[in-house]
């Protein structure tokens, strides 16, 4: 299958500024690929870098060294050295990026919320509220709640919101960060049938995911953050 991200030596220090310029390597050699219609797992215990890693490929870390290597638009481009605006349009049109959290505009109902990538994307807004219904009636988020903003919503709802905006998106690689972290068993259940529907379709993902068994049904390949580990 094809490539899609292609990560070779990637390397992460965070300077502290504020605290007299102290340089805190976070990891080195990062090196993996993730192809088409593949899940890869990062593992590894907390502080190694996992998520690091994935906001280096998103582009809100700056990698300092290496490549990070990304299929866009039929093209490897090295997303590391790109320019902002080139990452801006790779984040539209080729990698979402699901947080367990969700950053809502207030005011905008959940509905909308979630239409709204397929809206940016090209579609009707018809349309795109269809399939943003049909997706949060599978999330379980209650009909009644569709039409008001998701900033007054419980955790959970809030992150099946998040969860429904990020997969209802087309983009061929998919970031997931702990997607299922304060999902009861039923609604766990429908995001690992979300992940395996992203594969058929050939979607790339890379995933954090805490829980072992999520882990397991998810995941063709762990790649273990602690040999990128970077000794201060
Ligand atoms: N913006 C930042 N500024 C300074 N240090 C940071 C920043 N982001 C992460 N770090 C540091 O980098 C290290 C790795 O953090 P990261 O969140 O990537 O780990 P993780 O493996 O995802 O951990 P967890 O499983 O707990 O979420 C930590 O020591 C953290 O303090």
């Amino acid at each position: 299958m094809t490539v899609m991200i292609d990560i070779a030596n990637a390397e992460k220090t965070f300077t502290m500024h504020l605290q007299g310029g102290i340089m805190l390597p976070v990891v080195r050699g990062v090196s993996f690929q993730v192809r088409a219609g593949e899940c890869v797992v990062l593992s590894g215990p907390s502080g190694a870098g996992k998520s690091s890693i994935l906001k280096m490929i998103f582009g809100n870390y700056r990698c300092d060294a290496g490549r990070i290597d990304v299929r866009h638009q039929g093209e490897m481009t090295d997303l590391a050295r790109a320019e902002p605006r080139l990452v801006l349009n790779a984040r539209r049109q080729t990698i979402g990026y699901v947080s367990q959290f969700l950053r809502a505009v207030p005011r905008v109902p959940a509905l909308d919320v979630v239409a709204e990538p397929l809206v940016a994307a090209g579609l009707s807004r018809d349309q795109s509220r269809v399939r943003a219904g049909a997706l949060l009636r599978r999330l379980n988020i209650p009909e009644r709640l569709w039409s008001l903003p998701p900033s007054t919503f419980s955790g959970g709802e809030q992150q099946r919101v998040n969860i429904a905006r990020g997969f209802i998106s087309e983009v061929p690689i998919l970031l997931l960060d702990e997607p299922t972290a304060s999902l009861d068993a039923a609604n766990r259940a429908v995001v690992v049938d979300l992940i395996a529907a992203k594969k058929q379709a050939g979607v790339a993902m890379i995933a954090i995911v805490h829980d072992d068994e999520i882990r397991a049904d998810i995941a063709d390949r762990t790649v273990d953050v602690t040999s990128f580990a970077a000794a201060a």
